[in-house]
């Protein structure tokens, strides 16, 4: 990627410090039955979605062989020369597969990408326009090296899509709902989707990001994050940006703008952003467990009353992604859309 185009340069008040906080706080949830009932856990993941809306969790259940199996796959992929890796680059057409010129709020990330749909075909509209109400189908894109690096997205897409959905049922019991009453949205035709990152070297780390500060917009995220380190959350109390410490096999789940609109506000979608640094190269592994297009989103009804009225106006989930998709894939003048659109006048 060279020296820093002025495309990647963040605004003063964005820029990165190189004094790191290590985060204390953030809770380190350990999953396993003989640690835990459904009931502690659930109390313990509740508390984390309101106070930090990030966790890590352990004794997951997802084989780290599998985990291994991609990472080495996703190195050797991102390792070839960028003429290979742009054969599977996305186009306006088909948004899956090699990228390497995101945006985030209209500045350009230092990173390079490679995504995969969890459903194929997903379904998504085919434009932001509410009235149109065409739909397009997405499919995967596979390079021809690593040849394994198909079956490791798939192998590692099913173990932790069973790790998301516990999670969901996790979130929905500490929420006073049925344990499975959260999943049916991502039953048919979700549009869910896994994202290997891979952050460069940057020359000038205290003037770009790796990913701008952002939410993510969809229901939860289970990441997986290699030993260098350089994802910030910033902390609800004061503001302030702290490290999610590498924990060796852990994942890190965070709280989309889904479950905060879900839950009116009881958990939130916490902002996030990740530092490049001058000497290593970083990868992480994102699952963004997304609904069907068709899904409209809103406080749900069983935690609406009286004294809870709905804090947030319902929306259609495909025509937001299709806004997100949009945005990332080139620079517009305005704001992107974001949850807090959707939110009811006080
Ligand atoms: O690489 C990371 O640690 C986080 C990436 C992220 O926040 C995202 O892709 O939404
Ligand atoms: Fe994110």
């Amino acid at each position: 990627m060279g020296e820093v185009d002025p495309a990647f340069i963040q605004d003063p008040e964005h820029r990165p410090r190189l004094v790191v906080i290590e985060a204390e706080g953030i809770p380190l949830i350990d999953l396993s039955p003989a640690i835990s009932t459904s009931e502690k856990l659930a109390r313990e993941i509740g508390g984390a979605c309101s106070e930090w809306g990030f966790f890590q969790v352990i004794n997951h259940g997802v084989p780290l062989e599998c985990r291994q199996k991609l990472e080495s796959a996703a190195r050797k992929f991102f390792g070839q020369d960028v003429e290979e890796k742009r054969k599977v680059r996305r186009n306006e057409t088909s948004v899956l597969g090699y990228f390497d010129a995101e945006n985030t709020k209209n500045v350009r990330d230092w990173k390079e990408v490679f995504d995969v749909a969890v459903q194929e075909p997903t379904v998504v509209p085919v434009s932001t326009d509410p009235a149109d109400d065409r739909v397009v189908e997405w499919f995967n894109r596979w390079p021809l090296y690593p040849s394994e690096l198909r079956e490791a997205c798939e192998e590692y897409s099913r173990e932790v899509e069973k790790l998301a959905h516990k999670m969901l049922e996790l979130i929905a019991l500490s929420l006073g709902l049925a344990a499975n009453s959260l999943n049916v949205y991502f039953k048919d035709h979700q549009t869910t989707f896994m994202r290997l990152n891979h952050y460069p070297p940057c020359p000038s780390p205290t003037l770009a990001l790796g990913v701008g500060r952002h939410k993510d917009g969809g229901a939860l995220t289970v990441l997986a994050q290699d030993e260098v380190g350089g994802l910030e959350v910033r902390k609800k109390s004061d503001g302030e940006w702290i490290r999610v410490k590498p924990t060796p096999g852990a994942f890190i789940i965070n709280v989309g703008d889904i479950v905060q609109v879900w839950s009116n506000d009881k958990y939130e979608s916490v902002e996030h952003r990740v530092m490049v640094n001058s000497e290593k190269e970083r990868f992480s592994i994102a699952f963004f467990l997304n609904p069907a297009h068709y899904t409209v989103v809103k406080p749900l009804d069983e935690l609406i009353d009286e004294n809870n009225a709905p804090k947030f106006k319902s929306y259609n989930w495909g025509k937001f992604m299709t806004h997100r998709k949009d945005s990332a894939f080139t620079k517009q003048n305005v704001e992107n859309i974001q949850t807090h659109h959707f939110r009811m006048q006080e």
